[in-house]
């Protein structure tokens, strides 16, 4: 028996890092995908490991599930049902069996992924043998989402042959589960972003379990209906960084300045506020959609200098803005920032010159650029395949 899931990507639209401060922030699923198949192995293969294959770095990991066990034991006793955080004897567990399957040194960043995904694999489906493939659409650590998408596939595709998917196997296509189960795969996906992010407000998981578009704030979503048509160009900076960092290093900051950061935090909240009413306001005459962007543009600079107020913006992320403000377009990072993908809002009556323009420039500086779809659907699953 063999499963695939697939999570969608997203972008922030307004409100990263604030949100883990309790502010508001709007978020948006995008095109781009991670899949993760799961087949558990059956008696003729005569296999009794659990392997994870990472495709698209040609790595693959793999522990006998005896030496999980005995690493694990209280794994065996949770429920599928019941989302369970990794307590800390677990987390020294997995650390010494992430550590054994040498991961190499360029690589090291997939230590966190791999943990995730032995807390996740044991808490849910417990110690059976399997194969777990991994292939994703999304740059890692680029503020897309990666380590979301990654959860949320995994843990949906777990969750997929337990009485907890409330799904027909018999079923043909990619096929969405119901409410009550898309509240549990977002709770355990939680569970393994917690791992790889630290402190994450849970925003990032949200919007790829739910997809759309969504307005969040202390770890409740209120789903929303876009009436302004968003296109935006995302450009990778191809700078790497991490999450878990970058959001430390805003919470020491508001350690070291509590008003200051208050404020800033606050203004924050007020332009997610105003921007999702501005986008789900009802359809307007084409004069008005231009106005509606002049808007949203004025937002996304207001929440950008706001995100470099909180240390997280980056030199090669300035040269983006620079760059596109020649067009007189605007732009803001997105998702954790220093370095990573900047959004760039291309407002509907922007002539297809001056966009084939802009890119050329931002891709002669090293860049890369695409124009997302936006608004997809969250995280589905497909029965029967094989990968
Ligand atoms: N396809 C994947 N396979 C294995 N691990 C992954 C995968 N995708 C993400 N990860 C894990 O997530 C980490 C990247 O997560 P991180 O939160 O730093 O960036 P992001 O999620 O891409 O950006 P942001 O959180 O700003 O949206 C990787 O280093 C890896 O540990
Ligand atoms: C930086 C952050 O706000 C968004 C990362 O996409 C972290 C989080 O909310 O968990
Ligand atoms: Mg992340």
């Amino acid at each position: 028996m063999e499963v695939k899931a697939r999570a969608p990507g997203k972008i922030i639209l307004s409100g990263e890092h604030a949100v883990v401060h309790g502010s508001t922030a709007v978020a948006a699923s995008i095109d781009k995908y991670t899949y993760v198949s799961l087949r558990f192995s059956t008696p003729s293969d005569n296999d009794d490991t659990l392997k994870l294959q990472l495709k698209d770095m040609s790595l693959e990991f793999s522990w006998s599930v005896s030496r999980i066990k005995e690493a694990l034991p209280e794994s065996g006793s949770l429920r599928s049902s019941t989302p369970a955080s990794c307590s800390m004897e677990s987390a020294r567990s997995i650390a010494a069996l992430v550590e054994e399957q040498n991961i190499p040194e360029g690589k090291i960043g997939l230590a966190s992924g791999v943990s995730a995904f032995l807390w996740l694999y044991s808490s849910i489906q417990g110690f059976k043998p399997a194969t777990v493939v991994v292939t994703s659409e999304l740059p890692l650590g680029s503020g897309l989402g990666s380590s979301a998408a990654f959860c949320v596939a995994l843990v949906a595709a777990l969750l997929a042959f337990t009485d907890s998917a409330g799904l027909d196997v018999n079923q043909q296509g990619w096929l969405l589960f119901g409410e009550k189960e898309l509240e549990l795969v977002n709770k355990w996906a939680f569970e393994g972003e917690k791992i790889i992010h630290g402190k994450p407000s849970g925003i990032d998981n949200t919007i790829s379990t739910y997809g759309n578009m969504i307005s969040f704030k202390s770890g409740n979503l209120t789903r929303m209906k876009s009436n302004v048509p968003l296109k935006m160009l995302i450009t990778n900076t191809k700078v790497g960084r991490n999450t878990k960092a970058l959001v430390a290093g805003v919470s020491e900051r508001t350690l070291r300045h509590p008003d200051a950061m208050a404020f800033v935090f606050s203004a924050v909240d007020s332009i997610s506020k105003e921007l999702s009413t501005i986008i789900q306001s009802p359809a307007p005459d084409d004069l008005s959609v231009t106005e509606r962007e002049e808007k949203i543009e004025e937002l996304m600079e207001m929440n950008q200098g706001l995100l470099q107020s909180m240390g997280v913006s980056h030199a090669v992320i300035e040269t983006v803005l620079r760059t596109t403000l020649k067009y007189r377009l605007s732009s803001k990072l997105t998702g954790a920032g220093g370095g990573g993908c900047v959004l760039t809002l291309l407002p509907t009556l922007l002539s297809g010159t001056v966009v084939d323009k802009v890119i050329t420039e931002l891709e002669s500086s090293g860049f890369q650029c695409f124009i997302a779809g936006i608004g997809v659907k969250g995280v589905e699953i497909c029965y029967g395949v094989s990968s």
